[in-house]
């Protein structure tokens, strides 16, 4: 459960004082909730906020794990019941191997090496790239390191998961695959996407045009307003 209390996001930019995302009130509790809008729109920047990468410059954003943390106080608590997986996997793959990588964030879970290295194994396997343990992640496509990312990110077992454009680099099977696999997780997921088929199969979808929400509610409804706005 993620609680918006009239959370804005204002930037400093060349220009002046920019807002890219006006004051929002809403409390997201359905199992699966989508984000849609226009590039620029400030769909990012409402995912980010949900784990704390962007604060609020006003209002708050808490989400409720076994009690209810506030992003900006709470910030680490909250990263580690939030998951976050970005567009652009790259951003989070830090170690030199696949198997390496979902281990790294295993080490608070499994103190010993190789409990660690069992989990992350089976973590890999679980995505359907156990074969990928021991390659390099620089050695990877695009699509692989996005299922990598999900592995890692997912093997910490978060009660959350905002998955930012997370099939914007795969292929039509694995596209499928990434998605049939958000939509049956035990987790709340919140995913934003351009995938308007995806979107679509959501529980409820928030449509964002120019830092507002315009649209919140039925996910068809939701993404024939935005194909009316564009
Ligand atoms: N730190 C910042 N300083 C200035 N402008 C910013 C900053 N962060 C975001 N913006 C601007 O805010 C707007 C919303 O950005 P955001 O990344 O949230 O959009 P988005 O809907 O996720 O876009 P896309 O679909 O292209 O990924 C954009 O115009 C972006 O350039």
């Amino acid at each position: 459960m993620i609680d918006f209390h009239a959370a804005a996001v204002e930037v400093t930019a060349p220009e002046g004082r920019l807002t890219i995302l006006h004051p929002a009130t809403l409390t997201l509790a359905e199992p699966r909730i989508s984000v849609i809008g226009a590039n620029g729109s400030g769909k990012s920047t409402f995912a980010r906020l949900l784990n704390g990468l962007v604060e609020p410059t006003s209002g708050s954003v808490r989400v409720q794990a076994d009690s209810w943390l506030d992003t900006v106080t709470d910030g680490a608590a909250v990263r580690r019941r939030v998951g976050f997986t970005f567009s652009d996997p790259g951003a989070q793959l830090v170690m030199p191997t696949a198997l390496e990588d979902v281990a790294l964030s295993l080490r608070r879970r499994y103190r010993r090496r190789t409990e660690r290295d069992e989990a992350a194994r089976a973590a890999l396997e679980r995505f359907g790239i156990g074969e990928l343990a021991d390659r390099s992640v620089h050695t990877l496509s695009g699509g692989q390191r996005q299922l990598l990312a999900c592995a890692s990110v997912l093997a910490t077992d978060p009660a959350i998961l905002v998955a930012d454009e997370p099939t914007t680099l795969l292929d039509l099977r694995n596209s499928r695959m990434i998605g049939d696999l958000l939509m049956s997780l035990p987790q709340q997921v919140v995913l934003v996407t351009h995938d308007l088929d995806l979107a679509a199969r959501a529980d409820r979808t928030l449509v964002i045009d120019e830092g507002r929400v315009v649209f919140d509610g039925d996910p068809a409804a939701a993404v024939a307003h935005y194909r009316g706005l564009a």
